[in-house]
């Protein structure tokens, strides 16, 4: 059946046309964003979700959204979204970092030149036929310091455009490194000099719990008197009731503000005061824009749904479509193997080592371990997956490290997975070979070459015979066809273990039976997700 997306949001109609060209079945219904009731009733139907700023995707619509894998933002900005609820779900969330950057810096600098100028006064005032020509004078762009409170891909734009302007300009970003600054033509700056000296501020950080306030009362009140500050970033980063009152006493020149705390802002300290531009969120309204956004996002989710690649994820590895082909059967293995352990342990896990060997460890060893871990975590869990099983893990204060070398000799590859408990540590090895097929390889130590099927079997004893007859005995008696059987021991002797692919589940009385003949240390039935 094809994959349904939801497009909840006003997106370009080239988003729906190539979900349709895709093959993927889309309800393009952009009002029911804004609709949390309706949205929250019909977003079980829906594997993925296309969305702008409008539609709040909150734990309680997560919980509605039985079938949802994908969320996809056209835009940037995704803190309209519970992340933690959707990794937790384990639902992918994407956004377009790139597409509509351009459209918003240029936005920034409009806003600068339109609170320097009062360009929307003066045109009004025009308009309405009053020719105030000594009422608006403005202040010049050339030579001023512009402070950039964040230089990711927007604020480099502006500091970049602002350069252009001949204005000096000086940053704020705790992750902008002084070669970056130095590239950008800016001043690395702390946030305390940032507001001492900047004669104009602009903000484009995300909104964060780091971030909101960030030009708090206290802030707002050490900037250099005559400032203007444009926001085109976020409602929340700036603290308006106390901007209000620095623009009402005079300390402050002017604002431009593109984004509001509460949205849509049909009220707001800000509205009505004079020298204070604002717009309704159209930083990223653009033609341009919008149809880059409505591509991308279209095509990542499509990409995601049909084939696997994750591309602009903010909670999962990206996997290119190529590496999703080539690394298809050793995400598998490191699942199965994950898989393999989490079923043979019942005691909480405190570590979790793999290890990378030979072709795999040139892959995108982040999407294999995430892989490993949801194989672990799903015996206690059927509903993790790849994006969630992490965020479990860390939550269980499982502590995850992973090592790679390049000298896997027979195989072309191989992973190793090691649990460490309280009482004990296991491992398994395994490989993929030419075939595609996934294998399991080693066991306690003990070399084997185990096919991987959806029901096995797994025994451990003292190495003395009568094994495996007891083993073929019992499976013919009760009717358990064997498939495939596997056997190693240890090279020192002592332990041998067996794996048999049996063809159903094997039932309870027949491990029973098994157990009770007392020739064997353990006896697990398995199952595998081989689909
Ligand atoms: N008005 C609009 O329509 C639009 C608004 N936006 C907003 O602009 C924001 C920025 O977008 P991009 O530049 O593309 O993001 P980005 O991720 O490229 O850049 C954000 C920068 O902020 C920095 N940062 C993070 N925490 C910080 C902190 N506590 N203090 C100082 N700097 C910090 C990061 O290091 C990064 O360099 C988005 O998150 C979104 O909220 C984006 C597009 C359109
Ligand atoms: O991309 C972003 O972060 C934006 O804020 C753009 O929002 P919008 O898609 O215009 O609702």
């Amino acid at each position: 059946m094809a994959p349904k997306v939801l497009v909840s949001d006003k997106l370009s109609e080239t988003a729906v046309q190539i979900f349709r060209d895709r093959g993927i079945d889309v309800d393009f219904l952009p009002d029911v964003g804004k609709d949390k009731d309706k949205l929250a009733e019909i977003i079980g139907q829906y594997d993925g979700l296309a969305i702008r700023s409008a539609t709040k995707v909150t734990e309680k619509i997560l919980d509605a959204a039985t079938n949802l894998k994908v969320i996809g933002r056209a835009g940037i900005g995704t803190d309209n979204i519970d992340k933690d609820a959707a990794s937790k779900k384990g639902v992918i969330v994407m956004n377009t970092p790139f597409g509509n950057m351009i459209t918003t810096a240029e936005h920034a600098i409009a806003m600068m030149f339109a609170v320097a100028r009062q360009l929307p006064e003066a045109s009004a005032s025009t308009h309405a036929g009053k020719w105030e020509k000594s009422k608006f004078m403005g202040v010049e762009l050339t030579g001023k310091t512009l402070g950039v409170i964040g230089a990711g891909n927007i604020g480099g734009i502006v500091c970049d455009r602002a350069r252009g302007l001949k204005m000096k300009v000086v940053a704020y970003d705790p992750f902008l490194s002084q070669e970056k600054a130095d590239k950008m033509g800016v001043e690395k700056v702390d946030l305390d000099t940032l507001v001492a000296r900047a004669d104009f501020i602009t903000l484009h950080v995300p909104l964060t719990d780091q971030t909101r306030n960030i030009l708090s009362a206290e802030r707002l009140a050490q900037t250099k008197k005559g400032v203007r500050i444009i926001n085109c970033a976020r409602g929340g980063l700036v603290d308006e009731a106390a901007l209000a009152e620095l623009l009402k006493s005079g300390h402050v020149a002017g604002a431009g503000f593109d984004v509001f705390s509460q949205e849509p802002a049909t009220e707001n300290p800000l509205f009505d005061l004079p020298n204070v531009v604002c717009t309704p969120h159209l930083g990223a309204a653009t033609t341009e824009a919008q149809e880059n956004v409505a591509l991308q996002v279209a095509e990542q989710i499509s990409d995601y749904l049909l084939t696997g690649a994750v591309s602009n994820a903010l909670n999962m590895p990206s996997v290119t479509a190529e590496e999703a082909k080539v690394m298809g059967p050793w995400i598998k293995l490191a699942g199965h193997l994950g898989n393999f352990i989490g079923q043979m342990t019942d005691e909480p896990i405190k570590a979790i080592n793999i290890l990378y060997d030979g072709v795999v460890s040139q892959m995108n060893l982040e999407a294999l371990t995430c892989s490993a871990v949801a194989g672990i975590m799903k015996s206690v869990n059927p509903e993790v997956n790849m994006v969630s099983a992490p965020v479990i893990a860390k939550e269980r204060g499982v502590k995850i490290s992973t090592t790679h070398q390049d000298k896997s000799g027979v195989f072309e590859g191989y992973i190793k997975l090691t649990v460490v408990t309280a009482e004990r540590e296991r491992s398994i090895g395994g490989t993929v070979f030419s075939d595609g097929k996934p294998r399991f390889i080693q066991i306690k130590g003990i070399n084997i070459d185990a096919e991987i099927g959806a029901h096995m079997l797994y025994t451990t004893n003292e190495d003395e015979p009568g094994i495996i007859g007891m083993l073929g005995q019992t499976m013919g008696q009760n009717g358990v066809n064997i498939a495939n059987f596997t056997l190693g021991r240890s090279q020192a002797g002592g332990e041998a273990i067996a794996l048999l692919y049996v063809d159903a589940e094997v039932p309870a009385p027949v491990i029973k039976q098994l157990e009770d003949t007392g020739m064997f240390k353990q006896v697990r039935p398995l199952q595998f997700d081989v689909a």
